[in-house]
C-alpha cells in the first residue's frame, strides 16, 4: 500500500511544473524548473508537494514517524519516464534478420519476403496468450529498471481480428498485474497480409468495418495507429482508417515517414493526429504543418541507429515549433531495447537535442503524447507518484556518461518499485 514517502536530499529535482496543460514547444522545451535541494512528498500515491527541502519540511504536515524517507543522496529525481512508443506484446525475437541486414539485406525487402512483421506476427498468432504475457512481464521488468513508469503498447502483429485482440487483451492484463501503466493503441494496420497482397483496399476495407469497431466497443485501446509507408498502406488509405477511427473516438497516431518521403507529416496534420512518430523523412512542409497543428513528433532514434539509416531532424523540428518526444520503439525488428536512457543518449549525439529538451521530450511531452499530461510527466501537485532517481548528480551528466543505464530508484504510484537498481515490488499495487 502506497503510505507517505518523503525523497530527500537530491542535488536536482526536475519538477517540469506548469506544463500539464500543452506539450513543449522550441525553447520552453528547455524549461525544467530545476530545484537545487529538492525534496518531494508523496502521499498515497499521489504528489502531495514538490519543493526546496526547507519549503517542503515548513509544511510536511504527515507523521514523519510513519513515511519513507528516501535519501536520494545527491542524486538526480526527475519524473518517471514515459514511453510513448513500443509494440511490447509479441512472440520471439529475428536476429537472424539483423544478421541479414548487416549483409546488405534492407528491412522493407526483408518484410516484403514475407519476413520482417509477417514472420512476428506468424509467431504471434500461434502464441499462447500466457506465453505472450511471460514476455512481455519480462519486458516490462526491465523497462522499470530502465526507469520507465508508463508506457504505450501497439497492437499489430495479427493483422486478423482474433490476433489484434488477443495482444490488445494481453497489454489490458499487463497493464492490471504490472506496476507499469500501460496505454493501448490498435494498429490493425501495421502490414498488409498476403492474402490482400493484391487487393490491400479490401483490407482496408476489413478494418473499418470489422477491426476497428471491435476494439473500439470492447474498450481495447484508446489510440488507432497506421504504418504509413511506401509498400505498406498509402497516404489516401492511411487517411480512411484513421478519420474511420476518430470517428469511433479512438484517437489518431501516425508511423510516418520513416523509410521514404510519403508526406505522412502533412496527414498528421491535416487530421489532428496526436502524434506522427519516427519521421526520418518528413519534408519541411509536414515539419512546418506538424508545428501549426500542434501534432507531437515522437522520434525514436534507435530505430535509425538499428536500421543504420539516417537519424530525423530533431534539430529542425524542435526550431520550428514542433513539440518532441522520444521512444525506444521497442519492437523485434527495427529496435530491439528497453534502454529509454540509452536513446536519450542517441538523442543528443545523433539528433542534436540538448539534455534539457531530452528530459522533456521524456517526461512532460511524452505524456501529451499519449494524451496523459494533467496525470504523469512532471513532479508537482495531484499528479501520480511516479518518480526515477538516477546515480548522477546532474541531468546533463546523463547524457555525458553515456551508454550506461544511471537508474537507481524508481517510484510507482507512491510505492518504491526499483531501490538501489533491484526489483522490489511484490505485485502491481506495489
Ligand atoms: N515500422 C513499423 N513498425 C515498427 C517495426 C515493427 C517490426 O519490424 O516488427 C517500427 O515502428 O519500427
Ligand atoms: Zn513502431
Amino acid at each position: 500500500m502506497a503510505g507517505t514517502i518523503l525523497i530527500r536530499n537530491a542535488s536536482q529535482l526536475v519538477t517540469l511544473k506548469g506544463s500539464s496543460d500543452a506539450p513543449l514547444t522550441g525553447e520552453a522545451m528547455s524549461r525544467l524548473e530545476v530545484i537545487e535541494n529538492g525534496t518531494v512528498w508523496i502521499e498515497d500515491g499521489l504528489i502531495k508537494l514538490a519543493d526546496s527541502d526547507e519549503a517542503v519540511m515548513a509544511q510536511f504536515t504527515g507523521n514523519y514517524e510513519a513515511a519513507e524517507i528516501i535519501d536520494a543522496n545527491g542524486r538526480l529525481v526527475v519524473p518517471g519516464l514515459i514511453d510513448p512508443h513500443t509494440h511490447l506484446v509479441h512472440a520471439g525475437s529475428r536476429e537472424e534478420e539483423f544478421n541479414m541486414r548487416l549483409s546488405g539485406a534492407s528491412y522493407m525487402d526483408i518484410m516484403n519476403a514475407g519476413g520482417g512483421i509477417h514472420a512476428t506476427a506468424s509467431k504471434t498468432k500461434k502464441a499462447a496468450p500466457e506465453d505472450l504475457f511471460q514476455a512481455a512481464y519480462n519486458t516490462l521488468n526491465e523497462f522499470l529498471l530502465h526507469g520507465v513508469t508508463t508506457l504505450e503498447a501497439k497492437s499489430g502483429y495479427g493483422m486478423e481480428w482474433e490476433t489484434e485482440k488477443k495482444q490488445l487483451q494481453v497489454a489490458k492484463e499487463l497493464n492490471e498485474r504490472h506496476p507499469i501503466d500501460i496505454i493501448r493503441t490498435f494498429m490493425g494496420a501495421h502490414a498488409v497480409p498476403k492474402e490482400y497482397k493484391e487487393r490491400p483496399d479490401t483490407f482496408v476495407d476489413h478494418i473499418i468495418e470489422y477491426m476497428l469497431p471491435r476494439a473500439a466497443e470492447e474498450g481495447l485501446a484508446e489510440f488507432n495507429d497506421v504504418f504509413c509507408e511506401q509498400g505498406v498502406f498509402t497516404p489516401e488509405q492511411s487517411r480512411r482508417i484513421l478519420e474511420a477511427g476518430k470517428k469511433l473516438g479512438l484517437k489518431a497516431k501516425i508511423h510516418a515517414d520513416e523509410i521514404e518521403p510519403y508526406k505522412g507529416a502533412e496527414l498528421a496534420a491535416e487530421l489532428g493526429a496526436i502524434s506522427a512518430e519516427h519521421l526520418l523523412k518528413a519534408s519541411e512542409e509536414g515539419i512546418k504543418k506538424m508545428a501549426e497543428a500542434g501534432v507531437i513528433g515522437v522520434l525514436l532514434p534507435g530505430t535509425a541507429f538499428f536500421l543504420m539509416a539516417e537519424f530525423a531532424d530533431a534539430r529542425k523540428m524542435i526550431d520550428s515549433g514542433v513539440p518532441i518526444a522520444l521512444s525506444t520503439d521497442f519492437n523485434p525488428g527495427s529496435s530491439p531495447t528497453v534502454s529509454l536512457p540509452f536513446i536519450m543518449n542517441l538523442a543528443c549525439l545523433k539528433m542534436g537535442m540538448t539534455p534539457a529538451e531530452v528530459i522533456t521530450a521524456v517526461t512532460i511531452n511524452a505524456a501529451h503524447a499519449i494524451n496523459r499530461g494533467r496525470e504523469i510527466g512532471s513532479i508537482e501537485q495531484g499528479k501520480k507518484g511516479d518518480i526515477t532517481i538516477f546515480n548522477v548528480p546532474n541531468y546533463m551528466k546523463l547524457q555525458y556518461s553515456y551508454g550506461v543505464n544511471h537508474t537507481h530508484t524508481v517510484i510507482k504510484n507512491g510505492c518504491v518499485v526499483v531501490r538501489d537498481k533491484n526489483l522490489v515490488f511484490q505485485s502491481a499495487g506495489c
